[in-house]
């Protein structure tokens, strides 16, 4: 086994990545590809999938060859994924008849209200999830509705639907399986997560045909091979998971009331809940984490639309800098944000707020503000958005956090991981790996053939790298959050013209 390798393939929201790890979980090579975003209206996200696609078996290639190994040494292949990403092709040609339609799309917005008195307590009782357009279900349903023969060609069982997860193991395989895992299914208001199954009165709910439906899995089980052809070797397929619940599987959080917050595109804080899918009074979700065996266990979730990509605007939206790691020097060269505070509103709220309508917002800017201020103003907006979740999570579980581990891309920038810590009162844990993701996917691969043993190996191979301590006052924590939630209230509901 030493001389064996595990692949993860973590497809994220701006770019696929693809990491080779050993048996101690140290990375031996890596490849990645950022890939086109469209934004075909305002409050519309696609993606290309032919494009994910190509660019992740590009990225696997080419990890492949950074490691200095062949397809021949590896025990498995791992895949996470962004999540709720909604895709629906044509079993027959493997072609897709649309666009996929990214979790931050707003599209189907004005639906959820239109359904929200009749159905939202339904739809939240069986899925752990609040009724919004973040999720595939009614996404699904715009594709259906919306693609010229689209429902006909369904209810023919001429078409599958597919989170990311799905689309890559068809192509894997070769068209062979159409498949996901429970952590995806959790994801879609279609799938009972109190049953495991996917559930008639939802599917009824959303219009949504069973049989465009992929099959759920375990996660971290052996689901084939990739064919023939494709990599060199036929490599077992054998962990699947969401990114943000293989980030929790990387960051070893395997007991209850263990939390990690991922920086990527987004914000994500779970807290791990074991056997019991503690239903949220706090506007969190109740997701399942990963399932073993039959088994599932459960987080609470916190989802902010809106993290790292706030950094990203800033580089290519006003273009005040260069590359994303330039805004922690530039955030630098002042002391503080000087009373401005940016809310990236910018595909509406997520978590707590789950308002589709509210839209970005600065306040405060003075004849003194520069771009400085601004960055330093993204970065904070990152922390405190985070720092709205865990308050909500701390009600939700009555568990009060002794520590928070972190991970993602944006998580490598020590000014914003020291604020998140003043601004939680709560110390910040940054592990050695902060490809948590890719692990995680790597962990779930390795356990199902035996290249790791047990959850026991992999808790102990988690290493802390770096620890930021709290150092502001309570007094001045509770002034700033105060001044967010003034902040976030202007930036609530804006293009919600109903009520003028
Ligand atoms: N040093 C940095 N400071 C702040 N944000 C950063 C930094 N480096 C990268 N980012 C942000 O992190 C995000 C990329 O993180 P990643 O985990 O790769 O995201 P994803 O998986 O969502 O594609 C981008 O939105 C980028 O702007
Ligand atoms: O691509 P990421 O890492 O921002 O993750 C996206 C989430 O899975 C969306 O729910």
């Amino acid at each position: 086994m030493s001389d064996q390798y595990i692949l993860a393939l973590d497809q994220g929201t701006t770019s696929s990545r693809a990491i080779v790890f050993d048996h101690q979980g140290n990375m031996k090579g890596v490849g990645q590809q950022e890939f086109r975003q469209h934004f075909p209206k305002p409050g519309w996200v696609e993606h290309d999938a032919n494009e994910i696609w190509s660019t992740q078996i590009g990225v696997a290639q080419q990890a492949l060859s950074n490691a200095g190994i062949r397809a021949s040494d590896l025990a498995a292949i791992g895949i996470t994924n962004q999540r709720e990403t909604t895709l629906i092709w044509d079993r027959a040609t493997g072609k897709p008849i649309h666009h996929a339609i990214v979790w931050q799309d707003r599209r189907t917005a004005g639906y959820c209200d239109s359904i929200r008195d009749q159905y939202a307590k339904t739809l939240q009782d069986k899925t752990g999830l609040v009724l919004d357009a973040y999720f595939s279900g009614t996404k699904v349903k715009w594709l259906l509705d919306n693609v010229p023969g689209a429902r006909e060609r369904a209810e023919k069982g001429e078409l599958a639907f597919g989170t990311i997860d799905s689309w890559l193991v068809y192509n894997l395989t070769g068209g062979e399986l159409h498949i996901t895992d429970a952590t995806n299914a959790s994801r879609t208001l279609l799938y009972n997560i109190h049953t495991g199954e996917w559930d008639d009165e939802l599917l009824r709910i959303l219009d949504v045909p069973r049989s465009v439906l992929p099959e759920v899995r375990n996660s971290s089980e052996v689901y084939g091979k990739t064919a023939a052809g494709l990599l060199g070797a036929q490599v077992p397929i054998a962990g699947i998971g969401g990114d943000q619940q293989a980030a929790t599987f990387g960051q070893a959080c395997l007991e209850r009331g263990m939390a990690k917050n991922t920086y990527g595109t987004g914000c994500f804080m779970l807290m791990n809940t074991e056997g019991e899918a503690v239903p949220s009074q706090n506007k969190l979700l109740t997701t399942v984490a990963w399932q073993l065996d039959g088994e599932r266990t459960y987080a609470l979730e916190g989802s902010v639309f809106i993290g790292g990509a706030v950094v990203q605007w800033l580089r290519d939206g006003l273009n005040i800098i260069r590359s994303s790691t330039e805004i922690e020097a530039l955030a630098r060269t002042v002391d503080s944000s000087e009373g401005v505070m940016l809310v990236p509103a910018f595909v509406g709220l997520g978590a707590p707020y789950w308002d589709a309508y509210a839209r970005g917002t600065m306040v405060g800017i003075t004849r003194g503000t520069t771009k400085a201020h601004i960055a330093r103003a993204a970065l904070e907006a990152v922390a405190y958005q985070s720092a709205e979740l865990l308050e909500a999570m701390q009600k939700d579980s009555g568990v009060q956090l002794k520590e928070l581990r972190v991970d993602g891309g944006a998580s490598t920038n020590d000014l914003m991981m020291q604020f998140q810590a003043d601004i939680l009162g709560v110390p910040v844990i940054r592990p050695k790996v902060t490809e948590t993701t890719a692990l995680g996917a790597a962990y779930l691969a390795g356990l199902a053939v035996g290249y790791w043993k047990s959850t026991d190996d992999i808790a102990h191979q988690w290493q802390e790298d770096k620890r930021f301590e709290p150092q502001m006052s309570e007094e001045e924590r509770t002034r700033l959050m105060r001044r967010w939630k003034k902040a976030v209230a202007r930036a609530r509901d804006w293009e919600n013209d109903s009520e003028e």
